[in-house]
């Protein structure tokens, strides 16, 4: 296992464990659980099917986010929902390619973002999974790649002309071609073509300005869906470290009030002005196989939590 790996392991874990088996109790009624797509989400799904073939947890429907996500299901012998007919989800885990620090995120580097989002709307709570990697200040600092648009075919150049006139000079909207052995462009699930666009000065967008980008990209017909999940779509993020540390990040309200959980070992550079609260508030949470640390920011007070392993 690499050590990118390992903290996809870890936060996916950990986010099973916190949301899954703990808030809904072990003994819950018809939980709807939406499960995401990609390579983190892969740990996630397989801790839900051992802890449900294990009869840990009861009374679940997992609802998938694509072929792979459905796939991973089956093979994982948890039982399939759809969203014809389940769409009141209780929570939804899902993957992200980047996380900015107001908990924006870019997906659809698995081409999956339409279906995602379908699955995140109607979620009570969307948790997302990622390795550490993935953590940005702003957009478009670690994935390089743009903000996935799925689009019907016949639309691909107009809507890629219209996107570059309301967009900073030197700012480029690709087709995304297969890389794989097919010749040609990716086809989503749905059968939509992918465009791709960096934004030249896309770390200068306010969360209002993101905003009203993905409110002008949906408005162009032929555009099915963007990558771009606005930070009041999601609950909390989870960051996995090589070392099986992880760092929650849970949006407090809709607004984007931070409360963050880190492992103690976190490094200083990230916190540097961290104070630690007296001890009391140390506690042991045998359940979640954790330790709880708490300390301040600022203004915020953050959580520690070390986790102690999954059994
Ligand atoms: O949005 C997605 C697919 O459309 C994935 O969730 C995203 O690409 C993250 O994937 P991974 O867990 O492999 O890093």
């Amino acid at each position: 296992m690499t050590s990118q790996d390992a903290g996809k392991k870890a936060a996916a874990e950990k986010a099973v464990l916190d949301n899954i088996t703990s808030d809904m109790g072990l003994y819950t009624q018809n939980k709807t659980i939406g499960i995401g797509s990609g390579s983190t989400i892969v740990y996630a799904c397989e801790l839900i099917g051992k802890l449900w073939n294990e009869k840990k947890l009861t009374k679940i429907k997992c609802v998938a986010t694509s072929f792979q996500s459905e796939e991973l299901v089956l093979k994982s012998r948890l039982p399939l929902g759809n969203l014809k007919e389940d769409y009141n989800i209780d929570v939804a885990i899902d993957g992200a390619d980047e996380v900015d620090e107001s908990l924006n995120c870019i997906k659809g580097g698995g081409a999956c973002h339409v279906k995602e989002k379908m699955v995140a709307y109607n979620a009570k709570k969307v948790v997302i999974v990622a390795d550490s990697s993935k953590q940005a200040k702003h957009l478009g600092q670690v994935w390089k790649k743009g903000i996935p648009i799925a689009v019907l075919a016949e639309s691909r150049n107009y809507v890629r002309h219209r996107i570059l006139a309301h967009v900073q000079q030197g700012s480029t909207c690709e087709l995304r071609m297969s890389t794989s052995n097919k010749a040609g462009p990716v086809v989503t699930d749905e059968g939509l073509l992918m465009l791709d666009l960096q934004i030249a000065n896309i770390r200068d967008y306010t969360n209002a300005q993101l905003h009203q980008l993905d409110t002008l990209l949906h408005g162009i017909p032929g555009v099915v869906g963007t990558g771009f999940f606005s930070h009041s779509l999601i609950h909390s993020v989870y960051f996995g470290f090589p070392d099986g540390r992880v760092l929650v990040l849970q949006a407090q309200s809709k607004q984007g009030s931070l409360v963050t959980t880190v492992d103690e070992k976190i490094p200083e550079a990230r916190f540097p002005e961290r104070q630690y609260l007296p001890p009391p508030s140390s506690s042991t949470d045998h359940n979640n196989k954790s330790k709880t640390f708490r300390y301040k920011h600022g203004s915020l007070v953050f959580t520690l939590v070390k986790l102690l392993g999954v059994g």
